[in-house]
């Protein structure tokens, strides 16, 4: 099996680290438009197999998509962070020209691949993605849930003393400051709902902390982060390479689940070999659902944008 991961920089690299040390793949493929920079990765990621003991092998290309060809999984994560100040939304004039040269490429030489969009504004180049390459809807998979939901479960985690692996939460809608929703009704302890334990003001500050956890960090780095991305990209990866069916929360095309349709946003789905297999609903009370409906509203003028560049 091959896996591609386009874009060499922090979060591709990390995710490509991740999936090579979990062997998730026979062939590893790592692409960028700088020149030598897939390939002195690929290199130095190769060189920690004997320390580290995985079989992956891992190639590099510079904008070369024939060494890409019969991927069955690609991740794309080309395009330019955001810096301090900055919103993700504001990329996607740069980032949306990448993104969808990128899915062109792909589509030549791996049709039948599944593919994990990570690029920024994610929902809007999720979208993109869908349109641009017409790809049935289950192949195509944002992620931002799947990060924004470890990060939920890392700030509950905080506030209960407790193991994040001990946490069940998940944050649905879409991926920017303001529109993912940390559904904190819903997270649980060891199955005892943390809303047991932790006061209005923990819940309150865990939510708003979750939410601006991207920010956070870019404001201590200087640019976004890339552990937690490049991890949760892999996940995917794993959960569709081994058919493990694991739900996470995945920017995925809706028709009429979650009350809305013809946009791409975040909500609990099933990955599996298949690509996204199945949306599970976790029936939103009024009060989230309509923050459901505003975080749609908010991506959806986004998308508007796709048609002005
Ligand atoms: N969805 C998420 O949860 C999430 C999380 C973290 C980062 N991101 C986003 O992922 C993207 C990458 O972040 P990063 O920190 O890795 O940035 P980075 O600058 O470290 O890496 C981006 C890489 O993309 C390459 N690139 C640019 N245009 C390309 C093209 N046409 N073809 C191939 N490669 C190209 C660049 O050369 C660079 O190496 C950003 O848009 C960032 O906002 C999203
Ligand atoms: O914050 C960013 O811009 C990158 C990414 O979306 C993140 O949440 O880490």
């Amino acid at each position: 099996m091959k896996v591609t991961v386009v874009g060499a920089g922090a979060v591709g690299a990390t995710c490509a680290d991740n999936i090579a040390r979990k062997e998730l793949c026979q062939e590893l493929v790592l692409l960028d438009i700088k020149e030598g920079l897939a390939e002195g990765k690929a290199q130095d990621m190769m060189q920690t197999a004997a320390l580290l003991g995985f079989d992956t092998k891992i190639t590099g290309s510079t904008n070369d998509y024939s060494k890409t060809a019969g991927s069955s999984v690609v991740v794309i994560t080309s395009g330019i962070p955001r810096k301090p100040g900055m919103t993700r939304e504001e990329l996607i004039g740069t980032n949306a020209g990448i993104v969808k040269n990128v899915c062109d490429n792909i589509l030549k030489y791996s049709p039948d691949a599944i593919i994990i969009v990570i690029s920024n504004p994610m929902d809007t180049m999720t979208q993109l993605a869908l349109k641009s390459t017409g790809l049935p809807k289950n192949r195509i998979i944002g992620m931002g849930g799947t990060l924004d939901s470890a990060r939920f479960k890392y700030q509950l985690s905080q506030r209960l003393g407790c193991s994040p692996a001990d946490l069940n939460a998940v944050v649905v809608g879409g991926h920017g400051d303001t529109t993912m929703i940390p559904l904190i009704r819903f997270a649980t302890w060891n199955s005892v709902p943390v809303t047991r334990f932790l006061n209005q003001n923990e819940q309150k500050e865990a939510v708003a902390d979750t939410m601006v956890g991207g920010a956070t960090l870019t404001k201590l780095i200087g640019t976004s982060a890339w552990y937690a991305p490049g991890a949760a990209g892999a996940a995917m990866v794993e959960s569709i390479v081994r058919d493990e069916k694991k739900l996470f929360t995945c920017c995925v095309s809706l028709e009429g689940e979650y009350g809305q349709k013809d946009i791409c946003l975040g909500v609990p789905v099933i990955i599996g070999r298949n690509g996204w297999e199945k949306i599970i609903s976790f029936e939103l009370n009024e009060e989230e659902q309509a923050l459901f409906n505003k975080s749609a509203d908010a991506v959806r003028a986004m998308n508007e944008v796709l048609n002005t560049l």
